[in-house]
């Protein structure tokens, strides 16, 4: 089920890394993966990609989900502070209950039932916690923190510190699906003792979670690109895991050019649009206003459908 998952998501940016050779985005940043969307996708789940969409959508590389033909995609189909388009697979993202079930210091000590999740990602600080507690309107369910601790270098190593988000931490969503809160990854002042091979960890953990319906890699749009989130951004590729850009802090408003939350996002979008041949879906949040809070559960909502209904669809061998 999880392969056929994967395959059918090659309507989706991250699925099949192309063995190509990578090609150079900036001098200064990482190469990228062209992953490679051209897998067939059953009758029934295609998208018409050879037909234009409307001119004032050309600008805007969208993300049309499975169910959407790309040629019926119209203005008010798109999420606003997004290039997501809303399909037939979106359905009720209401939040009526989440509560905390458990932390796992190891992939393997996470919930075995089987339930669908969404993993939450990225730098220490950038907004993970919050996040998940303005998405269940809960002020403290997912603890978070003033200062970034959590360090990891190039190839993500980290070390745990006190107060951060240090464990995998489960929340169960309306009984029925998860949110996952991760260690952060970025820069920090620990010790070289306390350091720990994220590989053995938040890696472990991606590759042997068969319920994982997406990652949601957020990044921090106050501050411009950060080469360790394109790095994130190209493991998560490489690795076949669904991904989609949550832009954090867009309530920041900045002085100066290439500071704003628009400039940076803008910036992140010019050095990763060459590495995929769909464009992956992304969206600008706030946790501060709730800003794009209702959007991102709509998304996540296609998303958990579709992810559901392909497993019914599996088990009656349609597919
Ligand atoms: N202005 C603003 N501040 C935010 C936003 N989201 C988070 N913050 C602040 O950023 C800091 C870090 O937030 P956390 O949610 O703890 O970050 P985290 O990613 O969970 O951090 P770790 O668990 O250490 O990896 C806190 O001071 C938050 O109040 C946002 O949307 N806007
Ligand atoms: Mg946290």
């Amino acid at each position: 089920m999880l392969l056929l998952w994967r395959s059918l998501t090659s309507l989706l940016p991250w699925s099949r890394p192309s063995p190509a050779t990578p090609s150079a985005i900036h001098h200064h940043l990482p190469l990228c993966i062209r992953f490679d969307t051209s897998k067939p996708i059953p009758a029934g789940r295609r998208t018409a990609s050879s037909v234009a969409p409307p001119p004032e959508l050309v600008k805007k590389a969208l993300f049309v989900p499975p169910g959407v033909a790309k040629e019926d995609v119209t203005v008010g189909m798109v999420l606003p502070g997004s290039n997501i388009v809303v399909g037939p697979y979106a359905g009720d993202a209401r939040i009526k209950q989440a509560e905390f079930v458990k932390s796992s210091s190891r992939a393997k000590d996470c919930p075995k039932d089987g339930k669908p999740e969404f993993a939450i990602i990225g730098r220490s600080n950038v907004g993970k916690s919050s996040l998940i507690n303005a998405l269940v309107r809960q002020k403290d369910i997912a603890l978070t923190s003033k200062k970034p601790g959590i360090l990891i270098c190039c190839d993500f190593v980290c070390s745990w510190t006190a107060g951060k988000t240090q464990l995998i931490n489960h929340f169960l969503i309306n009984r029925s699906w998860y949110i996952v809160d991760l260690p952060g990854y970025g820069f920090a002042h620990a010790s070289e003792s306390a350091r720990m091979d994220w590989s053995s960890f938040t890696k472990g953990y991606f590759q042997n979670r068969e319920m994982l319906v997406a990652v949601l890699l957020l990044v921090d749009a106050s501050v411009p690109p950060q080469k360790i989130d394109l790095d994130c951004a190209n493991w998560l590729g490489r690795n076949n895991i669904g991904m989609t850009f949550v832009f954090t802090k867009c309530d920041k408003a900045k002085g100066g050019k290439g500071s704003r939350p628009s400039d940076n996002i803008q910036q992140f979008h010019e050095l990763i649009r060459t590495c995929y041949r769909e464009p992956p879906p992304w969206i600008m949040t706030s946790s501060v206003t709730g800003m794009g809070r209702d959007e991102l559960l709509l998304h996540m909502s296609q998303l958990r459908n579709y992810w559901d209904n392909d497993d019914d669809d599996d088990d009656d061998g349609v597919l």
